[in-house]
């Protein structure tokens, strides 16, 4: 990987990049809450977005009782999301979702069990989700996930370095991840929730990003406030901030509490005005959610059951 920046020797990091940076919390939520209303997606074009949404989907199990039987199950979900008489009735003949990520025990089950189909395994690591293990076991986990066949890392941060506003640790522990990994692509998980305000999001997401991370991620799953859109925004301006200086474009992950169709079309609302339609694909956007899918699934049966009575009573007129 070589998109990372260097720090210079005996610099503190390009601080400059946003030193006295603020986010303006109030109007940050406006712009927020107003984009489900300002932008609405066409019905002939939901089914579209929803399918969209699940090849954008890291399908996750991260309990403490995870077993191979249900890695199992998740990897067959993932191979085939959605049920196959409602694909042939959208004229699909198949979809599967982004990554399947579960714990660094759990890889090489998913990878047994994805065999052939396509779909990587993403495995946290880095002592998730408090992340407050010794760095050199943080490394160890990274290399290991590695072994087992993950080609994805999520990775947590030291959320005090950021609580601190020691950006330069930050920068230092996130590169040392970065090597770690390898060619797996890294994810930095900020833990939103804990970082207190929007500009510390702010400044961390651009952190990670000078360190090479691939994509940013918003949350654990695990923390008191979860994705939200005004976190999110921050985040993906952040990334159009950054993408702007440098030509580089990093990937985006929500994560966290997301369980609705209603969720998955929020978010990619939020990519197609911030970022454009380029973010809505795979390599670049990942919505983390462990039951989401059940609620996409309903809403493509009301699509195409709404569609026959539609010709239905056509035909019948
Ligand atoms: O990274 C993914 C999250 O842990 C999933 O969270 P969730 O179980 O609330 O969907």
């Amino acid at each position: 990987m070589t998109k990372h920046f260097p720090r210079p020797e005996g610099s503190p990091l390009m601080l400059d990049w946003f030193d006295g940076h603020a986010v303006n919390l109030s109007a940050t939520e406006r712009r927020a809450t107003s984009l489900p209303t300002r932008r609405t997606v066409k019905k002939e074009w939901q089914a579209a977005w929803l399918l969209r949404a699940i090849t954008c989907i890291d399908l996750t199990t991260l309990a403490g009782d995870d077993t191979e039987g249900r890695v199992q199950r998740l990897c067959a979900k993932a191979r085939a999301p959605v049920r196959a008489d409602l694909l042939e009735a959208l004229g699909i003949e198949k979809v599967t979702v982004g990554a399947v990520c579960v714990y660094p025990t759990m890889v090489a089950h998913a990878v047994k069990a994805l065999e052939g189909s396509g779909i990587p395994v993403a495995s946290v690591a880095t002592g998730f989700p408090a992340g407050l293990t010794p760095l050199p076991l943080r490394l160890a986990e990274i290399r290991y996930a590695v072994e087992q066949g993950a080609k994805e890392i999520d990775i947590v941060i030291t959320r005090e370095h950021a609580l601190r506003g020691d950006w330069a640790a930050l920068y230092d522990e996130i590169r040392a991840m970065r090597e770690a990994c390898g060619a797996a692509h890294m994810k930095a998980i900020l833990a939103t929730g804990d970082l207190k305000t929007l500009t510390n999001v702010y400044k961390a997401a651009m952190v990670a990003m000078q360190a090479g991370s691939d994509f940013i991620k918003t949350s654990t799953g695990k923390e008191d406030v979860s994705a939200t859109l005004p976190v999110s925004l921050t985040m993906v301006r952040a990334l159009r901030d950054y993408c702007g200086r440098t030509g580089q474009m990093v990937g985006f992950k929500p994560a966290g509490g997301l369980r609705t169709a209603k969720d998955a079309m929020n978010w990619l609302i939020l990519m197609k005005e911030e970022l454009g339609t380029r973010f809505m694909m795979p390599d670049l956007f990942r919505i983390g959610a462990s039951s989401m899918l059940g609620d996409i699934e309903r809403q493509l049966e009301h699509h195409v059951t709404g569609r026959y009575s539609a010709a239905n009573r056509h035909a019948l007129a």
